[in-house]
């Protein structure tokens, strides 16, 4: 599993997880079949380009492009000299911030982008009496969800949700799951024709007809293209700018993936684009299932070598019960190695095996 999710973060769960031979051979692997050294997501995902990170005081391109094709509120920008993207992000928790503070340092530097990014804040009344939204406005900090670190001037945050999206081409959608259903309702018919959107969210909203994934809740009820950023990522750590990277999952518009690559990019966020909607959200959600698994073990003090086996066991069933084991052929491989299924040279033959992304396509539709 240290392949898939090697820099472990909910909770700190995955701490000293290298320490048994399991899993200092199953460290080693990323180096192996990874194209960079710190993109674990895409040692199991298909083809990817590097996009250059934008430097201090350079400029984007003078138009950006309007996005989706669809009809509706476009804002009345489209196809304009000099046109420039907005943002808003909605979402203002700790990751939702630490989003913003990234964004809003880029959209500076970035000539096709409004300076200003606005940041959806889900109000709340603090103990001294004052709103957060007022309280962000006037210090610049998120002090209930990212105290002590300043997300920039050019982030305005705003408690009116359809405020916030109604000029917005791009949506960063940074909520806990389960409120996503309800806002992307709200949402209906308000967000421009033309806009892109991306999930941060880890996670996905189960029915009773089954699950579904967040990108395309976001996309089906909004009408709108949906790409996905994940990583194993602290977001207190990204605040501070100690280095971390990420992966953007786009559908099909590679030019929308660069835009989504430029705006979140810094010299200590490192953000790699994939082909892979699903296979990149996926990842994402996944690794939190194993991260709970890894908090029972080291609750139940069972130790390094129980968690390694455990968690890689919990993730084998689901996926092998879900038909979906062809899709991750690194993890598959690996693990029917250390169980003892496959000869340790069956790794030779794990790159002639391609994940048949066709076996998603009906997972990824709400019912
Ligand atoms: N915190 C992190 O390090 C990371 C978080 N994520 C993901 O980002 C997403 C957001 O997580 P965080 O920013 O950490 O959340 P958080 O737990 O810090 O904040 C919760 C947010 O939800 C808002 N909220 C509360 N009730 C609400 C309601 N009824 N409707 C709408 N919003 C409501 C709160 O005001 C707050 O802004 C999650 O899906 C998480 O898995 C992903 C990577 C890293
Ligand atoms: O995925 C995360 C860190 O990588 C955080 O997810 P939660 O905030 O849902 O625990």
């Amino acid at each position: 599993m240290r392949s898939l999710f090697p820099l472990y973060s909910s909770s700190s769960l995955f701490s000293n997880f290298s320490s048994s031979p399991y899993n200092s051979f199953i460290s080693s692997l990323p180096l192996l079949f990874s194209s960079s050294h710190f993109s674990p997501f895409l040692s199991m995902a298909p083809a990817f380009e590097q996009v250059p990170v934008p430097q201090e005081g350079e400029t984007g391109t003078e138009t950006a492009t309007p996005h989706n094709t669809n009809t509706g509120n476009n804002g009345g920008n489209d196809g304009q000299v000099g046109y420039k993207s907005r943002v808003t992000v909605v979402g203002s928790g700790n990751w939702g911030s630490v989003a913003a503070k990234l964004i809003a340092s880029n959209t500076l530097k970035l000539n096709s982008f409004h300076d200003e990014v606005r940041m959806w804040v889900f109000e709340e009344t603090l103990l001294s009496g004052e709103k957060l939204t007022d309280v962000i406005n006037r210090t610049n900090e998120n002090v209930k969800y990212l105290p002590g670190i300043k997300l920039g001037k050019n982030v305005i945050a705003d408690p009116d949700i359809h405020n916030a999206v109604k000029d917005a081409n791009m949506l960063v959608f940074v909520i806990p799951h389960q409120f996503m259903d309800g806002i992307c309702k709200s949402l209906i018919d308000k967000v421009r024709g033309d806009a892109e959107a991306i999930s941060l969210i880890k996670g996905m909203e189960v029915k009773m007809e089954g699950p579904c994934m967040i990108s395309t809740l976001i996309s089906e009820q909004l009408g709108i293209n949906c790409s996905v950023l994940m990583g194993a990522n602290i977001a207190n750590e990204i605040a501070v700018e100690k280095f971390s990277e990420a992966t953007v999952g786009y559908r099909d518009n590679r030019e929308i993936a660069e835009q989504w690559v430029q705006l979140f990019s810094t010299p200590y966020f490192m953000v790699t684009p994939v082909q892979d909607v699903e296979g990149v959200e996926l990842c994402g959600t996944l690794k939190n299932v194993v991260a709970l698994a890894a908090g029972f073990v080291d609750g139940l003090d069972m130790g390094n070598n129980t968690k390694g086996v455990s968690t890689a066991r919990e993730v084998y069933e689901v996926l092998s019960h879900r038909g979906w084991l062809e899709l991750f052929p690194l993890f598959a491989t690996v693990h029917e190695i250390c169980i003892g299924r496959l000869p340790p040279s069956a790794i030779v033959e794990y790159s002639e095996k391609k994940p048949r992304l066709s076996l998603l396509e009906d997972s990824t539709r709400c019912h």
